[in-house]
């Protein structure tokens, strides 16, 4: 399936017990998914097999034709090193490595690719700007902007909004919408349940060891969310996201609680 992604009963984890297992389920090409569930459940280890970076222990992927190095892959921002010297124009530019190579020239209409992904995130006239130098907000619109200049039909994003406030998180949900009108298929670990069920029509909840993977709606229940976040039925919704119910002042992350109720209010 070009551009579709298929797992068939696979299991990952790093010592000898599974972090989980049994996973099935299809990113179909131009898909919306997102991947919840309490901190530990196993997001990032679910994005690590999806990207080959580890092993699974059991199953096996379709990549329908893919190479996973061909994905475009958004870290989450912890794990970005800022302190190396590159400024806003080489660091879209090298979206484009699977062009220009590693030290490969790059052409006039490749600069003006990367001018207009920058136009597209709101970061023309900071090109010579140093990647150390911009805000959190900031660096992460260049980073949405490398994954255009990528221009990848998968796209992956590990907590792509986390810390932002609300204007940046509108305008990176409007670029992810956009990637899906376009047919792109795009993943993303999140952890606002309110952005889930408001943005992405499928995904896969991580919960005790295993996945529940289906229609958003059909997916985060009462029953699962329970199984998922355990006892206490309430969640934490992080604010700055547009989504949050009272959305406070741009940039105040306090956390909120949620019940399952407000999630389709
Ligand atoms: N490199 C590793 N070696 C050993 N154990 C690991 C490694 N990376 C993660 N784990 C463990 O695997 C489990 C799942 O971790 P993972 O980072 O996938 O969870 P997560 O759902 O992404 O969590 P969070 O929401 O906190 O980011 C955790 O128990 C974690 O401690």
């Amino acid at each position: 399936m070009a551009g579709g992604l298929t797992l068939h009963d696979i299991a990952a984890g790093y010592d000898r017990t599974p972090v989980w297992q049994h996973v099935s389920g299809t990113f179909a090409p131009g898909s919306l998914t997102a991947i919840a569930g309490a901190n530990g459940a196993g997001k990032s280890t679910l994005v690590r097999a999806l990207l080959g970076e580890i092993p699974l222990r059991a199953g096996r992927i379709d990549y329908g034709g893919q190479h996973p190095r061909d994905f475009g892959y958004l870290p989450q921002a912890r794990d970005i090193d800022r302190t190396f010297p590159l400024c806003v124009a080489d660091l879209v530019l090298s979206g484009a490595w699977r062009v220009t190579g590693a030290f490969g020239a790059v052409s006039a209409g490749l600069r003006e690719r990367a001018a207009h992904c920058l136009r597209h995130v709101r970061l023309s006239g900071m090109e010579e700007r140093g990647i150390g130098d911009l805000s959190a907000g900031q660096f992460q619109r260049l980073l949405f902007a490398r994954l255009l200049m990528q221009d990848a039909r998968v796209i992956i994003l590990d907590e792509p909004f986390t810390a932002l406030d609300a204007p940046t998180t509108r305008d990176l949900l409007h670029l992810v919408d956009h990637w899906r009108d376009e047919g792109r298929t795009v993943i993303a670990v999140l952890h606002d349940l309110r952005q889930i069920t408001q943005h992405f029509p499928n995904v896969v909840l991580l919960a005790q060891g295993t996945a529940h993977w289906g229609p958003t709606e059909a997916v985060l229940t009462p029953a699962l969310l329970e199984r998922a976040y355990g006892g206490n039925a309430v969640f934490a919704c992080p604010m700055g996201a547009d989504s949050a119910p009272d959305a406070g002042a741009a940039g105040d992350t306090r956390p909120r609680d949620v019940s399952p109720g407000d999630l389709w209010a």
